[in-house]
């Protein structure tokens, strides 16, 4: 097996017991630049569909709902905004993610993060090791794989890892890419651009509760809040039928923006027992909420559970933001009114992820029990 896998991620982190480990996985990319006809046993699943129905694609659903954020802005009118509110908070509702259309980011910020992105990834293996550190922790940090544990397949996934905010938090990792040289330029420009419409996003959804507008935001500050951004690569898989590209999961973020590019098709939700292939244009941006903000709603809004497909013949990139409050913020579940039953409690961001990175990948959504009374 190692003389046909031939490159190798090198993974050290810390396990359960604190155990510094190191582990060693196939690189997805160069197995795909071979040409595999078949799929290395490292990557099977028995039934990718496991007990939980089959994949369909969304015809019977009620469409994903497509937020303007331009509508959503003090100031535009109040009839359009109040209508695309009430859009925004049943599509989330049904969803738990939307389509964000009119978001004002240009679009040559976008085009210079994708080809970035393709720049890196198209540069050989050895030099793409050299340009940054790997995998030091579980919490998905650096140039490497998909974090599974020992005894579960791997994901058919390539993953670049790094903390955009605060600034200078990259946990003493070199993980910022030096080549193409205008990598980490490029996408900070694109998270500048991105928090401003995030933020607008945090208000927007707590009026569609008809909480207070800063219910939500009054967690977020402009300098201790993170950013994480990921970097998925999807190759091309010779049995998109026996791997998936992300293990099923929900996110431990408040919010998650998402955008993909070279194909789109992917992203799948679960929902009335299937998963669902996400109705998804390609070049649109689309945000989906996180365990985070589940907490802080008191579970109006629910972090969809979701995760990724493969494709034979085309490759996918998706570039993800994950935006938390800062660690050490206590989050206090809202209530919309005395009869309102708490179902979270106040826990404390850094904890909540901690122990989100120690028991995923799970197979339901176990971690957030993390938080319920
Ligand atoms: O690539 C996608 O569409 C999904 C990515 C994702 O779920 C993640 O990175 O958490
Ligand atoms: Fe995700």
């Amino acid at each position: 097996m190692e003389k046909e896998i031939g490159h190798f991620h090198e993974a050290s982190f810390v396990d359960q017991d604190g155990v510094v480990r190191t582990s060693k996985v196939p690189v997805v990319q160069e197995l795909a630049r071979q040409g595999l006809t078949h799929l290395p046993d490292w990557f099977k699943r028995v039934h990718p569909d496991g007990s939980k129905g089959s994949s369909v694609w969304s015809d019977e659903l009620d469409p994903v709902p497509s937020i303007k954020v331009t509508r959503l802005r003090v100031g535009s009118n109040p009839g359009e905004r109040a209508q695309e509110l009430a859009k925004l908070a049943h599509g989330v509702k049904e969803w738990g993610l939307f389509l964000v259309m009119e978001h004002g980011i240009a679009s040559h910020v976008l085009q210079d993060v994708m080809d970035v992105v393709k720049g890196f990834f198209g540069l050989p293996f050895e030099e793409k090791k050299a340009s940054v550190g790997s995998y030091a922790s579980v919490d998905n940090i650096g140039y490497g794989r998909n974090f599974v544990k020992e005894d579960q397949p791997l994901d058919w996934i390539d993953r670049l890892g790094m903390q955009a905010a605060p600034k200078g938090c990259d946990q003493g990792l070199n993980v910022w890419p030096k080549r193409p040289a205008n990598f980490r330029p490029a996408v900070e420009k694109y998270v500048e651009e991105a928090r401003k419409v995030l933020d607008e996003l945090l208000q927007a959804l707590a009026e569609a509760l008809s909480l207070e507008q800063q219910t939500f935001s009054q967690y977020f500050d402009p300098i201790e809040s993170e950013i994480k951004v990921r970097i998925n690569y999807y190759p091309p898989c010779p049995r998109p039928d026996l791997a998936l590209g992300i293990t099923p999961h929900s996110d431990a973020s408040a919010l998650t923006l998402l955008m993909q590019f070279e194909s789109g098709g992917g992203l799948q939700v679960y929902k009335k027992n299937k998963w669902v292939t996400v109705p998804w244009p390609q070049e649109t941006l689309l945000l989906n909420i996180g365990d985070l903000l589940e907490i802080m709603s008191n579970g109006k809004f629910q972090s969809p559970w979701h995760r990724a497909i493969t494709q034979m013949r085309a490759e996918r990139f998706s570039v993800v933001l994950f935006y938390n409050p800062p660690s050490s913020a206590e989050i206090d579940p809202a209530k919309a009114g005395d009869k309102d039953e708490v179902v979270y409690k106040k826990i404390n961001v850094g904890d909540y992820v901690k122990n989100y990175y120690k028991v995923n990948p799970t197979t339901n959504k176990e971690a957030i029990t993390f938080a319920r009374v």
